[in-house]
This record gives structure tokens, sequence and C-alpha cells, in this order.
């Protein structure tokens, strides 16, 4: 009987409960004994852990959130932070580690991988910022939630003939601001990855005035400036009145969508099957919509890749 651990790590996502959910019920189908870590690193290096039954992750599948709660942990990325955390390892005789999380924490469990823990990671992150997997975990939900936020934003545009921009998450990928300005049916996308000067944005806002358009909404990512400044120099440079909404916050939350359960539940199980068949220092993910296992060394070397196709459609179709 193999004695395998789960934790949460970086910022939450809709779907890590039932990512969750898949590991410990898979394990305990495969006759593992299962803890579950609270609060990611912080909880590893502070012994956090608590032994789950398939009760423990009973009526989860649904929540948002992550029921093991989670952290960043700066003492992780010490050499003290990782000595305490592999003693705790050591001392509850865990063979094998599920991580899910961003970037940040699937280096954390290649950090472990390195120093002799075998660790899987399953991307968990609303950003959808990682290169080896077509969708992170809770992306998809995240882009439901905002665009049922932007049309709202959209009727009251359109009521008071305004410009609206609205800023969403996205530190350093534009993702959830591309897909949801082409759902959304924005005239401009702002994008970390692609230099959109304030100036092209007004041109076309005034062109769409010009041709009797009442009101524009312009999506922009949290990475390629702040909406509020942006909206100030657009009502200076249009004489449009201009208002700003930062989403924030609520892009992280809320039930997760069909598709964020099923890839979370796919991903979740496939990381037990990886620790019991022996293998170490991966990454699952989903490639055309297979579920693949990657090197994490050669994942975290991928930079991720806007999808410039979907932005050129959005462009044309905003015209
Ligand atoms: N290079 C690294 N080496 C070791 N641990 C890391 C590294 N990067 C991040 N971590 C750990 O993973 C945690 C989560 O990372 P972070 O980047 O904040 O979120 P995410 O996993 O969502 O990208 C960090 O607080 C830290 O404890
Ligand atoms: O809630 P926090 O800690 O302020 O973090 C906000 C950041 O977390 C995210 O929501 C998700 O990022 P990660 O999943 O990579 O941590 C970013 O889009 C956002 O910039």
């Amino acid at each position: 009987m193999k004695t395998i651990g789960v934790l949460t790590s970086g910022g939450d996502a809709p779907g890590m409960n039932a990512a969750i959910r898949a590991v410990v019920r898979n394990g305990i189908y495969n006759n593992c004994k299962v803890y579950g870590i609270e609060q990611g690193y912080e909880g590893l290096i502070n012994a956090r852990l608590k032994e789950m039954t398939l009760s423990s992750v009973a009526d989860i599948i649904h929540r948002g959130g992550t029921f093991l709660r989670t952290a960043r942990s700066e003492e992780f990325r010490t050499e003290n932070g990782l000595k305490k955390a592999k003693n705790v390892l050591d001392v509850f005789g865990i063979e094998g580690l599920v991580v899910i999380g961003g970037d940040g924490s699937i280096a954390g469990a290649q950090r472990l991988n390195e120093n002799g823990i075998t660790a899987i990671g399953v991307p968990g992150t609303i950003d959808n910022d990682l290169e080896y997997t077509d969708h992170s975990i809770g992306f998809d939900t995240a882009i439901n939630t905002v665009v049922e936020a932007i049309s709202k934003i959209r009727d009251t545009s359109s009521s008071h003939g305004r410009v609206n921009i609205v800023e969403v998450m996205g530190r350093h990928c534009g993702d959830i601001a591309l897909y949801c300005g082409l759902a959304g049916g924005a005239e401009s996308i702002i994008l970390p990855e692609i230099p959109n000067s304030v100036d092209s944005v007004c041109q076309k806002i005034i062109r769409g005035k010009n041709r009797g358009k009442l009101h524009s909404l312009i999506l922009m990512a949290e990475g390629a400036g702040s909406a509020v400044e942006i909206a100030k120099e657009i009502e200076e440079k249009t004489s449009m009145e201009t208002r700003a909404t930062i989403l924030g916050h609520i892009q992280r939350g809320g039930n997760p969508t069909a598709f964020d359960r099923i890839l979370a539940s796919k991903l979740g199980a496939k990381a037990v099957d990886l620790i019991l068949e022996g293998k170490k220092g991966l990454t699952v993910g989903m490639k055309c919509n297979e579920i693949v296992a990657i090197e994490i060394e050669k994942a975290l070397a991928m930079k991720k890749k806007l999808d410039m196709e979907t932005y050129d459609l959005a462009g044309i179709l905003s015209i």
C-alpha cells in the first residue's frame, strides 16, 4: 500500500476541489492511504495534514475554491523550508505528492523531485498561462464568469452611450482577456503580450462613434496596465464618457463549469496513476483533448504563446 499526499497551492481556481476528489478517490480505489495537506507548501512545512476518507471529499465536486485551502509560501522557497517539508513527508511516509497549482507551485514540485521526493504537478490556475496544457483547471469557469459580467456591463454601456473598459485577471498572460473579448464582442482587447497603443484603441472608438455606434466595450488584462488610468486617457482623447470596471476576485470563485470538473477529475486521477507507476518529475495536462504527462523541467521551459489566430479574428469581427 502506497501513501500519497495532495495539496493546492498559489491562487485558487474553480475545479481544484474536483481535482482533490479525484486524487483521493483514485488513491483509495488503488488501496493507497491519502493525506490532504492544508494551505499548500505552508501547511506542508507546518505539518497540517489529515488522512482523507471517501467521505472527506463528498459533496465538493461542484464547489469553487479549495477545501484544503491554499497559500503562497515564502518559507518553502528557502533551504530551511525545503528541509522542513521533506521531514514532514518522511515522518508521514508520503511516497508521492500531488501538487495542484500554477507554474510557481509546479516549480516547487520540481524542487521536491530534485531533492528525492516524488511530486507530480496538476495545472490549476485561472490564468491559463501554461503552454504545455491547452487548458488549466479554472480557466473555463473564469471566462464564463467574465462573459456573464461583461454582458451586464454592455447593457448599461449601451443605455448611457459610454465607453466601458473592463480589467480582468492575468498578470503575464492575456488569455482571459483574449477569449472573453472575442466571446463578449469587445471593440478592442489590450494584452500584456501585444503592444496596443491607447491611440489605436481611441481611433477605433471614434470610427465606431462616427458610424453611429453608441457604446464601446474594451477588455484588458491586468498585466497590460491600469484600467482606471487608461479610462482617463480614453475620455480625454475621445471626449466620450468612460468608465472602468476591475472584475477582480469574482473571477476566481463560483461553481466550476462541467468542463473544469471533467478536466480536474481526469488530471487528478492521472496524477495518482503516475505515482503508482513509479513516475516522478512529471506534470499532467491536456493537449488536443488527450491527457498527457510531461517532464516538469520541459513544461516550465515552454514559453506560453498567445493564440494569434484568435486575436486576429477578434480584431476582424470588431472592425
Ligand atoms: N521556483 C520555485 N521554487 C520553489 N517553490 C516555488 C517556486 N516558485 C513558487 N514556489 C512556491 O509555490 C507557491 C505558489 O507559487 P505562485 O507563483 O505564487 O502561484 P502559482 O502556483 O499559482 O503560480 C509559492 O508561494 C512558493 O511557495
Ligand atoms: O489573489 P492574489 O494573491 O492577489 O493573486 C492575484 C493573482 O492570482 C491570479 O488570479 C492567478 O494567478 P496564479 O494562479 O498564477 O497564482 C492572477 O490572475 C492574479 O494576478
